[in-house]
C-alpha cells in the first residue's frame, strides 16, 4: 500500500499562508519528538480509507465482517484495558488552577507538558504518523470550528473520517480562517504509545487550544475532535464568545400539521442520548401524522440568533453509540444505520461473521470481544461499552436540516438521568433561572462508558461533569446570562425514563413510548398542554399525558408522576453541600 507523504496543498495567497505555516511548523516539531518513520496527511479520500482499512485488516487491526449481511463493516478488538473514557486520567491544565475549578483534575500546564512530551518522545518510531485537518460542523457552519488531530493510530484516522469532516475541505476552512486570524485551530496530537493503563493521559490547555493525549485507543480518549475539542475546548471558547457547548442529542419532532420543534437533550453517557434522538414514534402517533427527526446524538453548540432564539447545531458527522441494547425493538433506525459502512468496537461474533451484543437478538455468538470462543461464565460477550461507529447520512431519520449552516432553532431544552428513585418522570422549570437551578442539580446512575464503578449516584450538572473544560461556578453563570432582555428562550425539562419500581424493573416502558412525554413537553411551549404546580415545579398529572394503550398500573402511574417532598428536601440539601466547592465563583441563583 502506498500512503503518499505529500504536504498540504501548495497556496497561491500569500495572506492565507500564515496558518499553513504554523500547522507546518507545529507537525514538523512533533515529528522531531515524535520520530514516526513516515508522515502522512490525509485528505478524507475513499481511496485513502480503502487503503487504510485493508492496511489494518493485514495487521489484525480490524477483521471484516460478513460482506452478505454487512457489507464493508468491520471488528475491532482493542486492548481489554483500554475500552472507556478515563476519567481519573483527564485533566484540564489552566494557569489558575481555580479557572479549571473542583469539577476538573488540574495540572500546571508547564508540568503537564513536560510530562507529556516526556511520555511522546520517540514514541512514533517505527509507525506511521497521520496529519488530520477536521471541521466540527458543517464545513460552511458560522458556528463550526476547525482542528488537527496527528495520530499515530489508523483506527483512529478511520473513525474520525465518521465522526467529522476531515481531509481537504477542513484544510481549505482552516487556510481561510488562517488568513484573519492566526491560532484558531485546535491542536491535538494523540498516540497509542504502549496502551498501558499506567502510562496513559487525556490533558487539555484551553488557554493554548491544544490536547495531548497518550496511551490510549479509546473513542473519547482518542477521537479527540469529540469530547476533548467539541466539548472540554468548546466549551471554553464557548464562554469566551458567547455561546454554549453541551452534551446534547438534538431530535426534530414534526406534528400532524407539519410543524417541527426542535428539542436538544442533556442525558449522561449511556443514559439514552442515541435513543431518543432516533425515537421512532408509536404506531397511533405515526398515523396520526407524527415524525421525528435526528439532528445529533451527543453534542450540540447552539448560539443566540437575531431573533432571541438559540439555534444549534451538530459538530459531528457520525455516531460512535452504544450497541448493547440496540435492537430491532429499541431502536430500529440505529440498527438500519449499522448494516453497512461501520466500524464495530469490541462486540461479540457470530459463528458466521456477524456482529452481536446483548439485546440485539436470541441468536448465541460464537466468539466474545475478547476473540474468545463464546462462554457465558466468561461475562457478556460484547463489552458493555462496545460501540459502533457509523455515518449519520446512513440514518433513516437523518433530519434534511441536520447539515443546515445556520442550525435549527432549539423550542426546549431536557435535562434527564438515570435515576432508580425519587426523580419523577417529567418536569417543568418555572422559567429560565429555574431551568438552570434544575439542569446544575441534575445527578445520575454511573454507567460503562467511564471506568470506576456502575450504577453510583453522582451529581452530573447539564450531564457536563466530565466534559466541562472549565469551573463549574462560571460554567452556571454563564448559562443565567443568556436570560437577556431580547432572549426567546426555550422551556427546561427534566426526565427520568429510568424509574424502578420495587421488583427492580423499570416503571416506564420508555424507548419509543418517551413520544408521549415529548408530546406533553411540545404541548407545553405550543401552550395546549397542561400542567400542575408542585415545589420542584410543574408536572403532568395522568389525565394530561396520552397513555392509551400503555400496560402502566395505577401504582406506576403514581410512582413516575408523584413528587416526594421529603426526598426531595434532602437532594436539595446534598445540591447544596456539594455547591459548597465552588464558593465565591457561584452564583447567587444557584446559592440557598
Ligand atoms: N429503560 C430504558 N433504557 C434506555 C432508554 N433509552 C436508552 N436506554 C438504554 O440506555 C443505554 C444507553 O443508551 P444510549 O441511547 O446509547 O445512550 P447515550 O446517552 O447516547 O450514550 P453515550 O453515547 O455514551 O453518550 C442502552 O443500553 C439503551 O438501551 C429508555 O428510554 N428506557
Ligand atoms: O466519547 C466517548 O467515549 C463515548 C461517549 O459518547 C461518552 O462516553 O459520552
Ligand atoms: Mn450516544
Amino acid at each position: 500500500m502506498q500512503l503518499n507523504a505529500a504536504r498540504p496543498l501548495p497556496t497561491s495567497n500569500t495572506a492565507s499562508a500564515t496558518s499553513l505555516a504554523e500547522l507546518q511548523a507545529w507537525v514538523d516539531d512533533v515529528a522531531r519528538l515524535t520520530q514516526p518513520d513516515r508522515i502522512h496527511w490525509c485528505d478524507g479520500s475513499d481511496a485513502e480509507n480503502k487503503a487504510l482499512l485493508a492496511s489494518m485488516e493485514s495487521d489484525g487491526t480490524l477483521i471484516a465482517l460478513n460482506p452478505e449481511t454487512h457489507p464493508n463493516c468491520w471488528l475491532h478488538r482493542s486492548d481489554p484495558d483500554d475500552v472507556a473514557r478515563v476519567e481519573h486520567l483527564t485533566f484540564v491544565c489552566t494557569r489558575e488552577r481555580d479557572d479549571a475549578g473542583p469539577n476538573n483534575h488540574w495540572m500546571d500546564p508547564a508540568e503537564a507538558h513536560s510530562r507529556m512530551d516526556g511520555l511522546f518522545e520517540g514514541c512514533m518510531r517505527g509507525r506511521t504518523m497521520y496529519v488530520i485537518p477536521y471541521c466540527m460542523g458543517p464545513i460552511e457552519s458560522p458556528l463550526a470550528r476547525c482542528g488537527v488531530e496527528i495520530t499515530d493510530s489508523p483506527y483512529v484516522v478511520a473513525n474520525m473520517r465518521i465522526m467529522t469532516r476531515m481531509g481537504a475541505a477542513a484544510l481549505r476552512r482552516i487556510e481561510r480562517e488562517g488568513s484573519e486570524r492566526t491560532g484558531t485551530f485546535v491542536r491535538g496530537l494523540h498516540s497509542l504509545g504502549e496502551l498501558d493503563p499506567n502510562r496513559r493521559f487525556i490533558m487539555h490547555f484551553p488557554e493554548e487550544l491544544t490536547i495531548k493525549s497518550y496511551g490510549s485507543g479509546y473513542g473519547g480518549n482518542a477521537l479527540l475532535g469529540k469530547k476533548c475539542h467539541a466539548l472540554r475546548l468548546a466549551s471554553w471558547q464557548a464562554r469566551q464568545e458567547g455561546w454554549l457547548a453541551e452534551h446534547m442529542l438534538i431530535v426534530g419532532i414534526e406534528n400532524p400539521q407539519g410543524e417541527t420543534h426542535y428539542v436538544a437533550a442533556a442525558f449522561p453517557s449511556a443514559c439514552g442520548k442515541t435513543n431518543l434522538a432516533m425515537l421512532i414514534p408509536p404506531a397511533r402517533y405515526r398515523e396520526a401524522g407524527w415524525k421525528v427527526w435526528t439532528v445529533g446524538d451527543d453534542i450540540c453548540w447552539m448560539r443566540p440568533g437575531a431573533d432571541g432564539r438559540l439555534w444549534a447545531i451538530n459538530p459531528e458527522a457520525g455516531f460512535f453509540g452504544v450497541a448493547p441494547g440496540t435492537s430491532a425493538k429499541s431502536n430500529p433506525n440505529a440498527l438500519a444505520t449499522i448494516q453497512h459502512d461501520t466500524i464495530f468496537t469490541n462486540v461479540g461474533l457470530t459463528d458466521d461473521g456477524q456482529p452481536w451484543w446483548e439485546g440485539l437478538d436470541d441468536r448465541v455468538p460464537a466468539f466474545d470481544w475478547k476473540g474468545r470462543p463464546y462462554d457465558p461464565a466468561n461475562g457478556p460477550a460484547a463489552h458493555p461499552n462496545a460501540r459502533f461507529t457509523v455515518s449519520a447520512a446512513q440514518c433513516p431519520s437523518y433530519s434534511e436540516r441536520a447539515e443546515d449552516p445556520q442550525g435549527v432553532p432549539i423550542s426546549a431544552i431536557v435535562f434527564g438521568g438515570r435515576r432508580a428513585s425519587l426523580v419523577p418522570l417529567v418536569f417543568e422549570a418555572r422559567d429560565w433561572t429555574h431551568g438552570v437551578q434544575v439542569g446544575a442539580a441534575m445527578a445520575s446512575e454511573t454507567t460503562a462508558a467511564a471506568t470506576g464503578q456502575v450504577g453510583v449516584v453522582r451529581r452530573d450538572p447539564m450531564a457536563m461533569k466530565p466534559f466541562c473544560g472549565y469551573n463549574f461556578g462560571d460554567y452556571f453563570a454563564h448559562w443565567l446570562s443568556f436570560d437577556t432582555a431580547d432572549a426567546k428562550l426555550p422551556k427546561v425539562f427534566h426526565v427520568n425514563w429510568f424509574r424502578k419500581g420495587d421488583d427492580g424493573k423499570f416503571v416506564w416502558p420508555g424507548f419509543g413510548e418517551n413520544m408521549r412525554v415529548l408530546e406533553w413537553i411540545i404541548g407545553r411551549v405550543d401552550g395546549k398542554a397542561d400542567a400542575v404546580e408542585t415545589p420542584i415545579g410543574l408536572l403532568p398529572d395522568a389525565s394530561m399525558l396520552d397513555l392509551d394503550g400503555l400496560d402502566l398500573s395505577a401504582d406506576a402511574l403514581r410512582t413516575l408522576l408523584a413528587v416526594d417532598e421529603a426526598g426531595w428536601a434532602a437532594e436539595h440539601a446534598d445540591v447544596q453541600a456539594q455547591y459548597a466547592a465552588y464558593g465565591d465563583r457561584l452564583p447567587e441563583p444557584l446559592r440557598g
